[in-house]
């Protein structure tokens, strides 16, 4: 057993969302075990458990403390770990859990959105070395300086296991979902969307940043750094689901491989003097009031007034926005928008953007404005016409 390969396997919210769920996860895994891999889980919290447990804090207090909405919101996370060992128990198979801190996952200081510095799993190696399923509490750490327990953001179990299975020096990090892998859109949205069955991080990395909600943005990033393979699979699903790897041979250069959204865009205005001095004031506001960077895409500066563009998830966003209403340098400007996203294959042909906006012209929707990356064009439009635009551009597909 101890030469066998680790086996590592995140297991999202969905498929873990009732008790039932849990002890089918837990059958599959003792059946896995039993044909000889040694197998590493990591799990999020049960369906809407986290957003439940945000709810519960801003009604428990009007700006709950950072360090104790960490705390709280680890506990979702717990619950799956220890209702997963419970099962697999049923089913005879050794299983201990363990959360992030006990399994060495490393993190600096800052409480919701924390970074991974190092992961140490001395202890999920004894465990397995025991012959045991090892079951870990995603999307949480421990600072070693402090010893605070943190939270890596929302969606960031997938970036404990890219982090856990580059430290265990495992083959590929295996994402088990309730949709099958990377869709060329949201299925909720485009009901006949595809899987896509290879991708390169590049362009995966793209797709997360600009909504695809399959995967948390930075959990594709470190796969990339640590050149780990990903596969992203259908839980209990025969497909074989979506292979990501570093470089994608035989794709025709520009192709256009999926259309993904964000939801919620808004804008802040400074008052200030210059880009610099508006960055500076944002900065000291998001200090003063305990809050953590939103995710920015675009600023710029005009007649005394600094404009940032940014998103972030939604509870997020409207404490950011609550927060303004104290300030005088600071406001909300302007309505919330959405943005749709081609993300192509080796770059974007150069007249994609205009391609796009015709067909968005076509259906009435208007295009405020849109941004260039080296792997999509972006384009944004009023939140109402987000799902319209996101179909008509998947004809492009
Ligand atoms: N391009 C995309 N491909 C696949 N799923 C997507 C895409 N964009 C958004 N999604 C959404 O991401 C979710 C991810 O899968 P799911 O198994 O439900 O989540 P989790 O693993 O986080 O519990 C789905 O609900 C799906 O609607
Ligand atoms: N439970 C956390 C972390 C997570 O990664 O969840 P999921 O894998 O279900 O997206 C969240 O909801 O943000």
């Amino acid at each position: 057993m101890r030469n066998h390969a680790i086996t590592v396997q995140k297991y999202g919210g969905a498929c873990l969302a009732t008790p039932a769920k849990i002890r089918a996860v837990a059958s599959d895994l003792a059946n896995l075990y039993r044909r000889g891999h040694r197998i590493v889980v990591i799990v999020s919290a049960m369906g809407q458990t986290t957003d439940e447990l945000v709810r519960m804090a801003y009604q428990a207090s009007l700006q709950p403390s950072r360090r104790e909405l960490d705390m709280l919101l680890t506990t979702g996370e717990r619950i799956s770990m220890s209702l997963l060992s419970m099962a697999l128990f049923d089913f005879g198979v050794p299983a201990i859990s363990f959360t992030g801190s006990q399994a060495g996952v490393m993190t600096d200081e800052s409480h919701s959105a924390a970074r991974i510095l190092d992961v140490r799993p001395i202890r999920v190696r004894e465990e397995l070395d025991r012959g045991r399923i090892v079951v870990l509490a995603g999307f949480q750490g421990v600072n070693p300086a402090t010893k605070e327990i943190t939270t890596l953001g929302r969606g960031g179990s997938d970036t404990t296991a890219v982090a856990m299975a580059a430290a265990l020096q495992a083959e590929c990090c295996e994402i088990i979902k309730e949709v099958d892998g990377v869709c060329t859109a949201d299925p909720r949205i485009v009901a006949n969307s595809k899987s896509l069955r290879q991708l390169d991080f590049a362009s995966l990395s793209e797709m997360c940043f600009w909504g695809a909600k399959v995967l948390h943005f930075r959990s594709v990033e470190l796969a990339q750094s640590q050149n780990m393979p990903l596969v992203l699979k259908k839980w209990g699903g025969s497909e074989q689901g979506t292979h990501v790897v570093k470089e994608v041979m035989g794709m025709e250069s520009g192709r256009v491989l999926a259309v993904n959204s964000l939801a919620r865009i808004e804008h802040v205005e400074i008052d200030s003097a210059d880009l610099s001095q508006g960055f500076e004031r944002f900065a000291q506001h998001l200090k003063r009031n305990g809050l953590s960077w939103p995710q920015l895409l675009a600023s710029a500066f005009t007649a005394g007034k600094t404009r940032i563009m940014m998103t972030c998830d939604s509870e997020s966003l409207d404490t950011l926005l609550r927060t303004l209403k104290g300030s005088k340098e600071l406001r909300k400007h302007r309505e919330t928008l959405s943005s749709v996203s081609l993300t192509c294959f080796g770059g974007v042909s150069t007249d994609l953007p205009f391609k796009a906006i015709q067909i968005l012209q076509h259906h009435a929707i208007i295009v405020d404005k849109y941004v260039l990356s080296p792997h999509s064009v972006n384009l944004f439009v009023p939140v109402e016409s987000r799902e319209a635009a996101v179909k008509a551009l998947h004809s492009l597909i």
